[in-house]
């Protein structure tokens, strides 16, 4: 199996506040890995550290090693801007930009230098398709991104990451702020989706877990507790942490 991200020895703090204690794993190409565990175990910390997004705040320093395709992202990437693009992140709460629908898919690709209307076109159309949303909007781009529905919108939050063509989504609890109908229509698109791109969720849904993801990480104040396919973790936890949390016990 193809590792795309190998974490090793890495921790995390807020200042004297060790949110990330020492985890070690690989996250497996065009997989979907989910990050479970119970509230402030570090999986948020964890996952915005993929994507560095926690640098600006002040306090926030990391040990070990996180590398993707090889390359240790805190000491050997000049261009953060650039590593982003192909590690992209959608949030908890939908977050569109205040511009139409058209423009927030075109966005990233036009900061990243393509200027060709009939190329962005095709961009906006191409990943709106992918993250299952074209046939919904295709008459209404010019609507603002902020007047769709929250399973709508979150689609558009996809469709923008996918326009850079990525090739890591991470996604933090992306279905919480959604109802049940969108949160069903969510999944089956990431499981489409991980065909071409890996996938890490952290998401608070053990459910939710169990129906989309292959490879599942149990964290536990900070600490790595398991780590593997979640079909196995699910039938056979080897920890007891772990099968507190999937039955309900702890959490
Ligand atoms: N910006 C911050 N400054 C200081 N401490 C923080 C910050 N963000 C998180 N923490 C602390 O780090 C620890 C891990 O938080 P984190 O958000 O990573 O956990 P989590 O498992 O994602 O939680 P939840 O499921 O509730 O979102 C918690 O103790 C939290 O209070």
């Amino acid at each position: 199996m193809d590792k795309i991200i190998e974490i090793k020895n890495f921790s995390a703090y807020y200042g004297e506040k060790k949110a990330v204690s020492n985890v070690t794993v690989d996250i497996y190409k065009n997989k979907i890995t989910a990050i479970i565990g119970p509230s402030g175990c570090g999986k948020s910390t964890l996952l915005r550290s993929i994507n560095r997004i926690n640098d600006e705040i002040p306090g926030f320093r990391i040990e070990g090693n996180i590398y993707f395709e090889g390359k240790d992202i805190y000491r050997d990437i000049d261009d953060v801007t650039l590593y982003r693009k192909k590690v992209g992140m959608v949030f908890q709460k939908p977050t569109p930009f205040p511009m139409s629908i058209y423009n927030n898919v075109a966005f990233g690709p036009k900061i990243h230098g393509i200027k060709s209307k009939r190329k962005l076109d095709e961009i906006v159309e191409q990943s709106l398709k992918q993250a299952f949303l074209w046939d919904e909007v295709k008459d209404e781009l010019s609507k603002p991104g902020t007047a769709l529905s929250g399973g709508q919108q979150q689609r558009l939050c996809i469709a923008r990451t996918l326009a850079v063509e990525p090739e890591v989504l991470l996604l933090d609890e992306p279905t919480s702020a959604l109802d049940p109908i969108a949160t069903r229509k969510l999944e089956i698109l990431l499981e489409k989706l991980s065909e071409f791109y890996t996938i890490i969720l952290v998401t608070h849904n053990i459910g939710q877990a169990i129906r989309i993801s292959e490879y599942m990480m149990f964290m536990y104040r900070g600490e790595l507790i398991e780590f593997g396919e979640t079909s196995e973790i699910v039938k056979n936890p080897k920890n007891s942490l772990t099968e507190q949390y999937l039955t309900g016990k702890i959490g």
